[in-house]
């Protein structure tokens, strides 16, 4: 039977939350088709987490668990995925489209002679191949792409943040777990980890994050940049930020949300400061729920807005994270 495969990243354990949106919209795919729905886990410990998609109707998981993985390396990952699609031979692979992805798979489709339809917001598929719809020039325009799978090799394709809804399916079973044993020899690795730069410091992933708040111009300085830290202390949130506070040096490059930074889509998403230009926007108009603290009521960032507040965040952060703070106690 024709499979569909989702390539599920773990971190610390849990299932990357946009692999589960992607896993779903597959096993909707699955569905229409009458095909088999697969995923795939590459991790230290595969095997737990390979357990858990079953509720999200994976019917057959194949897990790499090996000490490789325990390094950010992209090496080990890309002979994994080979090893993984080449015993699978599914029709199509989907990805979560995060950073790490990004990394893997233009040396996959290589590797597998497969095209790739990487950054897309929406796809469906048939034996005949895989439409898709890819949000282009800072997500202005939106282009109908197709791809057709040579003999042999599947169609790739990398879902944004926020495209579908995770949700588990109704009856869903045990998955049948397929262990694979990692074939790459550690002493042909061309990479070489020398350190690890980190900023983000054990806060929440901002790629995957449920809340976000992000910080821009607006918030300018220590003062502001607490209140943020507070909102996000108390939210639960990651942070991110506008280039303009980036460039400033006042948060870290990895912070930077838009289209030259990260796309998020996280259930809310606090604009502390922010104008709302085009480059920002591109990466934050999947939030579920935008809320936008801005002193100029004439701010674009109130065009994509669900609620807006506007006033100077100095005034308008303190009694909000109070009235947080009580909620939540
Ligand atoms: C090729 C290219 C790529 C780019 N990529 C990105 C990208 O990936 N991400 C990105 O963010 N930008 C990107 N930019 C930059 C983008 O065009 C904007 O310059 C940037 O997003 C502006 O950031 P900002 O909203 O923080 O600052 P500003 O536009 O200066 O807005 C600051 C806002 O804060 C408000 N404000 C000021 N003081 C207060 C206060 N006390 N309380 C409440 N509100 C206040 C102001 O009313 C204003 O609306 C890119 C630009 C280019 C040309």
């Amino acid at each position: 039977m024709p499979t569909i495969l989702t390539h599920v990243p773990v971190s610390g354990g849990t299932p990357n939350r946009t692999a589960l949106e992607a896993l779903t919209r597959a096993r909707q795919i699955a569905t229409e088709n009458g095909w088999t729905c697969a995923a795939s886990v590459v991790a230290p410990e595969a095997s737990g987490v390979a357990e858990s998609l079953g509720a999200y109707g994976a019917e057959t998981v194949y897990a790499v668990s090996d000490a490789a993985f325990e390094q950010p390396l992209n090496a080990p990952v890309v002979d994994a995925l080979e090893q993984v699609i080449r015993e699978a031979e599914p029709e199509i692979v989907v990805f979560p489209s995060t950073e790490g992805v990004k990394d893997v798979i233009g040396a996959l489709a290589q590797r597998l002679g497969a095209p790739a339809l990487p950054d897309v917001s929406a796809f469906s598929a048939t034996a005949s191949g895989v439409s898709a719809t890819r949000p282009v020039m800072a997500a202005k325009f939106r282009a109908d792409v197709e791809a057709e799978a040579p003999e042999g090799a599947p169609v790739l394709v990398s879902v944004r943040a926020g495209s579908y809804t995770a949700e588990e399916a109704s009856g869903a079973g045990a998955p049948e777990v397929i262990d694979i044993a990692l074939a790459t020899d550690a002493s042909s690795l061309k990479q070489t980890l020398r350190e690890v730069v980190s900023a983000a410091g054990g806060g929440v992933d901002l790629s995957d994050a449920t809340v976000v708040v992000a910080a821009g111009r607006g918030v300018r300085d220590e003062a502001g940049r607490d209140l943020v830290q507070q909102l996000a202390d108390v939210t639960g949130a990651a942070i991110g930020a506008s280039r303009a506070v980036v460039e400033m040096g006042l948060f870290p490059p990895e912070a930077q949300i838009g289209q030259t930074g990260k796309v998020v889509a996280p259930d809310l998403y606090f604009a502390v400061g922010i104008s709302g230009a085009i480059q920002h926007v591109a990466g934050m108009t999947g939030s579920r729920t935008i809320v936008a603290i801005n002193k100029d009521a004439d701010a674009p960032i109130f065009d994509v807005a669900t609620y807006g507040i506007v006033g100077d965040l100095h005034a308008v952060l303190p009694p909000l994270i109070e009235a947080l703070r009580d909620a939540k106690a």
